[in-house]
């Protein structure tokens, strides 16, 4: 039986996640979870699964958490409440990392230091901060298990083994205007951009997929999830999302992972490998049914967002962590209608611009860094 620890309950890997727990009641025990706001969400899980730990961002939700309960758990609040999940249990358990932003950051730590493994889809955290994770991901002797769609199928052509390998080839789908120019974005809506063509996931990575820094994110991911250099990792537009991601060896051979678009794969795969599960109920692929896959060369220059972030990961230090803290705080903005699609990259660019480097940021200066570029972006609507 594994016991696991799960931030983000409420969002779309999160409620994946508790999708999977609930299959598999024989492999899995839900032992604490945190959401943010969405107790309406929350609450019937929370009764299903009865976690004896509960976290939520605020005090007045916590408040009106303790009276809803139908059994008795131990309710905490805030940043401190997640550091407290990712800190419960044992070392044998598993912390699924499913919360949104670079507020992931200091629970993943903090859950290595207790010397846990963890499923990692909050994908900010190795942005931010991918030189400490990696450093006492090694001290710690902990795994970092990927969930992010790509990121688990390279994990799994990989097999464990970086021998012989000559580049990681990560898919991309376009996301929502994949179809679009340059010069049709400067009207597209929230809604619009809001409707990805082949996932259902939260609300900041269909924008992130939509501008493309979902794939500047993910470059910067695989570079430090399989310590690899930014010359060997390639992009590949491929607007079906059944190949999920490959990898090619030197002797030209090509390992593909496929599948539908389902996250169920990578999070249960992120909590059983190397062995695998059935999902009860899952569709399964059917290539005849989607016929034929296409894939083409990214254009850098239709999709800018994309070569910030890999410029910024390129150069590191504070870098990538100005790049994430912008791109959060503008994709805020734009979700609440205050500035135009295309800002989105615009405000990434300048607050990079800004930004003078720090080479080898620690923790704190890194959180130091993610605030006050959050408030810097904030001013810049014109
Ligand atoms: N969705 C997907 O298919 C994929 C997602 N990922 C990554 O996984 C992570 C989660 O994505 P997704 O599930 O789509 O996100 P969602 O927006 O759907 O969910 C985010 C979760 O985090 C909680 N949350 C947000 N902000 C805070 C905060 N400040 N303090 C505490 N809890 C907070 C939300 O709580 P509440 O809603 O209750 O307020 C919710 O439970 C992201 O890093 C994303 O990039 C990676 C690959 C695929
Ligand atoms: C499901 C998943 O892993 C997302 O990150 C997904 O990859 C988004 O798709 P695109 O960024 O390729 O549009
Ligand atoms: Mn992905």
């Amino acid at each position: 039986m594994k016991h696991i620890h799960l931030l983000g309950a409420t969002g779309s890997i999160g409620e994946q996640t508790l999708d999977v727990i609930g299959k598999h009641p024989e492999e899995f025990k839900l032992d604490s979870l945190s959401f943010g706001r969405n107790i309406n969400k929350a609450l019937p899980q929370i009764n299903k699964f009865q976690p004896s730990l509960i976290s939520v961002q605020e005090k007045e939700t916590a408040d009106l958490l303790k009276e809803k309960l139908n059994y008795r758990a131990e309710v905490v609040w805030g940043e401190e409440g997640l550091l407290e999940i990712a800190e419960a249990g044992s070392e044998k358990d598993i912390l699924v990392n499913a919360v949104m932003g670079s507020v992931g950051l200091a629970p993943t730590l903090a859950a290595m230091q207790a010397g846990k493994d963890i499923a990692i889809a909050n994908k900010e955290t190795l942005v931010t901060a991918g030189h400490l994770v990696t450093k006492l991901q090694q001290e710690k002797s902990v795994s970092l298990i990927p969930v992010d769609s790509e990121h688990s199928a390279i994990f799994q052509c990989l097999h464990g083994s970086k021998k012989e390998v000559k580049k990681l080839i990560l898919t991309a789908s376009g996301g929502s205007f994949r179809d679009k120019t340059r010069e049709e974005l400067k009207g597209v809506t929230v809604q619009e951009a809001l409707n990805h063509p082949n996932w259902s996931m939260g609300a900041k990575i269909t924008i992130d997929s939509a501008t493309m820094m979902n794939k500047g994110l993910e470059v910067i991911e695989a570079h430090w999830l399989f310590d690899i250099p930014y010359e060997s990792l390639d992009v590949l537009l491929h607007k079906e999302s059944i190949v999920h991601s490959m990898v090619e060896y030197i002797d030209g051979s090509v390992l593909a992972h496929l599948g539908t678009p389902d996250m169920r794969v990578p999070i249960q795969y992120a909590l059983t490998q190397p062995s695998r599960l059935a999902i009860p109920g899952a569709p399964g692929l059917k290539l005849w049914e989607v016929g034929t896959l296409h894939f083409s060369k990214m254009d850098y220059k239709r999709y800018k967002a994309l070569q910030l972030a890999i410029e910024a990961g390129k150069q590191g230090g504070s870098l990538p962590a100005v790049l994430n803290a912008a791109n959060e705080q503008a994709v805020a903005m734009f979700l609440a209608d205050k500035i135009h699609f295309l800002d989105i990259e615009a405000f990434v660019e300048r607050a990079l611009h800004e930004h003078v480097p720090v080479s080898s940021p620690e923790l704190e200066e890194i959180m130091e860094i993610d605030r006050k570029t959050r408030s810097s972006v904030a001013t810049y609507i014109r």
